[in-house]
């Protein structure tokens, strides 16, 4: 399934966004099934406003977004709700974990939302691959930040997906960590040929990026 925007520009940002040269706003930009994109810009300047519209959490925009043959504005809640089971995953700059419940019963939580993808013992390997197992009993709300980074990013791999949308997901992992977490992401995608967007601050080299856009 590509990812379609054609000359998309989130209303609140518009007059702002007009008066510089983007890769992403006001033009026509196909994400091709399968490429791994990261999107670049500075802070504040719309990473998160894309992100949301791109999994169509927010649609106070201009133009048109379509996953495959939907557009995103038009699509029915009960089709909204079967892509973002099947076909896309997210990692939420802000996480979005239930506070109360423990690390586990997050990612689980994921995991039954439709046919599980994985078993239950695939939590236990890669909390182990990411170094979060000792963790995992306890409630998210208490967990570190970087902790609850791994535990999203976990979440995100517990279900099938065409694509991993991600909004700066290693903001609070040191180099070893964010190693540890890219080797796994880069893995599961590609075992599903699935594609990516990342948004971050600055360049970086931890996937093998097909297209690199400036926000
Ligand atoms: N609904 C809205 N109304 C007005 N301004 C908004 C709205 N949504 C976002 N903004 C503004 O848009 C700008 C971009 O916000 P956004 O969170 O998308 O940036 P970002 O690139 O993700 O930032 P960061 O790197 O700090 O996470 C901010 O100045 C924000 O205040």
């Amino acid at each position: 399934m590509d990812i379609v925007m054609q000359q998309v520009l989130p209303l609140p940002l518009k007059d702002k966004l007009l008066k510089k040269p983007s890769d992403v706003w006001n033009t026509s930009r196909v994400f091709g099934q399968g490429k791994w994109i990261k999107i670049k810009a500075p802070s504040g300047t719309g990473k998160t406003t894309l992100v949301h519209m791109l999994y169509r959490l927010r649609h106070d925009y201009e133009g048109r977004i379509s996953w495959g043959d939907h557009l995103l504005t038009s699509i029915t809640a009960a089709g909204l709700a079967s892509l973002r089971q099947q076909k896309i995953s997210i990692v939420f700059q802000d996480l979005r974990l239930f506070p109360h419940l423990t690390a586990r019963e997050n990612i689980e939580l994921k995991r039954v939302l439709q046919t599980p993808y994985y078993n239950t013992e695939m939590i236990d390997e890669m909390a182990e691959e990411l170094g979060i197992t000792h963790i995992l009993h306890q409630r998210a709300g208490l967990c570190s930040y970087g902790e609850q980074q791994r535990v999203a990013i976990i979440r995100s791999l517990m279900q099938p997906f065409e694509w991993l949308i991600m909004d700066e997901p290693f903001s609070h992992l040191d180099r070893a960590n964010t190693a540890k977490a890219v080797a796994l992401i880069a893995r599961e995608c590609s075992k599903r040929k699935a594609g990516m967007v990342i948004t971050d601050l600055d360049e970086d080299q931890h996937f093998a990026y097909t297209d690199e856009l400036t926000l």
